[in-house]
C-alpha cells in the first residue's frame, strides 16, 4: 500500500464547491497534520451553462465528469461532491470514499417579502430551475407562477433582491455553507417537500484501487448519513431518476431504524405519489430498491411515462 505524502483535491469553482472542498480540507489538515492537502480548481460542463435549465440539456454528470477524469488521470487524488450532483452511476475505477455528515436536508423558501409559502399571493412568481421543487410547489400551490431560475447560489439570491421573484427555493445546506443561513425565510417540510436524493450530504469520490486512500477517508466517513443517502440512491436508480424527473428521496435515522419517503410526481404537480418505509440501516439499498418497485407498480410508472413524454411542462 502506498504512503500518502500529499493530497489534491479537485473542485469547481463555484463558492460554494470551494467552500466544501476547503472544509474537507480542513478536516484532513486536522486528522492528518503530516500531510499537505492543497485544491485544484476545475472547471465543468456543467458550470458552463448558466442560460437554460439543466433538466433542458440532460446528460447524467454534467458537474463531474471532467473531475472524474482528472481522479482518474492522478492529477488529483479526491474530489469533493454535493452528493445529490453524483449520478446514480460511478465510472467503474472510482469510489465514493466517505459520506460526510449531512447538513438539514430540507429545501429553503427564501423571499424578502413573505413569511412562508402559504404568505404567498395568488400567481406569486417563485424561482426554481428543479423539475422536483416545481412539482412539489404546484403540487401545494397550483396558482404559483415557477418559472426558471439558474446559477450558483449568490446568482439566485441577487435575482431574488432584484425583485425578479417573490420567492425562490434553494437546499438549505447550499445556504448553511455559505453562513448565508439568516437567509433562509423557512424551511419547507421535508415530509411535503421530499428533497433530492443525497441533499445536504457530501461526497468524497476517489480511486476504488487507492487503498491507502480510502484507509484515510474513513476518518471523514458518517455511517448513519450514509445509510440514508444509500437508500435515496438506490431509489433513485431504481426508478432510473435523473435530474429529469420530478421524484425526491429522504431517509432518517430514529431508534436505530431506517426511515425512508419518497415521492415521484408529474411535472405539472398535479398527481404526486408519496411512500414511506422503514427497514433496518444495513439493508439501505435494498429498501431502497424495494421503494422503487413498490411505487412503480403503484402508479409510479404511469406518472413517470408523463415526465417521459415532456406533457405539462
Ligand atoms: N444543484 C446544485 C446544488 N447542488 C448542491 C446544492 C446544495 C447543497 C447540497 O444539497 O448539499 C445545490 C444548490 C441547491 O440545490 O440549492
Amino acid at each position: 500500500m502506498r504512503t500518502i505524502e500529499q493530497i489534491t483535491i479537485g473542485t469547481r469553482c463555484s463558492r460554494l464547491a470551494v467552500r466544501q472542498a476547503e472544509s474537507v480540507a480542513a478536516s484532513l489538515r486536522l486528522l492528518f497534520p503530516q500531510i499537505p492537502v492543497t485544491l485544484k480548481y476545475i472547471h465543468t460542463r456543467g458550470d458552463k451553462i448558466v442560460d437554460r435549465p439543466l433538466s433542458a440539456i440532460g446528460g447524467k454528470g454534467l458537474f463531474t465528469e471532467e473531475i472524474e477524469r482528472e481522479i482518474l488521470a492522478g492529477t488529483i487524488d479526491l474530489a469533493v461532491h454535493s452528493l445529490k450532483d453524483v449520478p446514480a452511476e460511478l465510472p467503474v475505477d472510482l469510489t465514493l470514499g466517505a459520506i460526510t455528515k449531512r447538513e438539514p436536508a430540507q429545501d429553503a423558501f427564501v423571499s424578502c417579502q413573505y413569511a412562508s409559502l402559504a404568505d404567498l399571493p395568488q400567481g406569486a412568481r417563485v424561482g426554481t430551475s428543479s423539475l422536483r421543487r416545481k412539482a412539489q410547489l404546484l403540487h401545494v400551490r397550483p396558482d404559483l407562477d415557477v418559472s426558471d431560475l439558474r446559477g450558483n447560489v449568490d446568482t439566485r439570491l441577487r435575482r431574488l433582491d432584484a425583485g425578479e421573484y417573490a420567492a425562490i427555493i434553494l437546499a438549505a445546506a447550499g445556504l448553511t455553507r455559505l453562513q448565508l443561513a439568516d437567509r433562509i425565510t423557512a424551511y419547507l417540510p421535508a415530509d411535503e417537500f421530499i428533497p433530492a436524493a443525497g441533499q445536504g450530504a457530501l461526497a468524497l469520490e476517489t480511486r476504488a484501487a487507492d487503498t491507502a486512500m480510502l484507509q484515510l477517508l474513513e476518518k471523514l466517513h458518517d455511517s448513519e448519513t450514509a445509510a440514508c443517502v444509500t437508500a435515496e440512491r438506490s431509489f433513485s436508480r431504481h426508478i432510473g431518476g435523473s435530474c429529469q424527473i420530478p421524484a425526491g428521496a429522504y431517509g432518517t435515522i430514529q431508534q436505530n431504524r431506517l426511515i425512508l419517503r419518497a415521492v415521484i410526481a408529474s411535472p405539472d404537480g398535479r398527481q404526486s405519489l408519496c411512500r414511506s418505509l422503514a427497514g433496518a440501516p444495513a439493508d439501505a439499498e435494498e429498501l431502497g430498491r424495494h421503494m422503487a418497485t413498490q411505487m412503480l407498480a403503484e402508479g409510479g410508472s404511469a406518472i413517470l411515462a408523463l415526465s417521459a413524454k415532456g406533457e405539462n411542462l
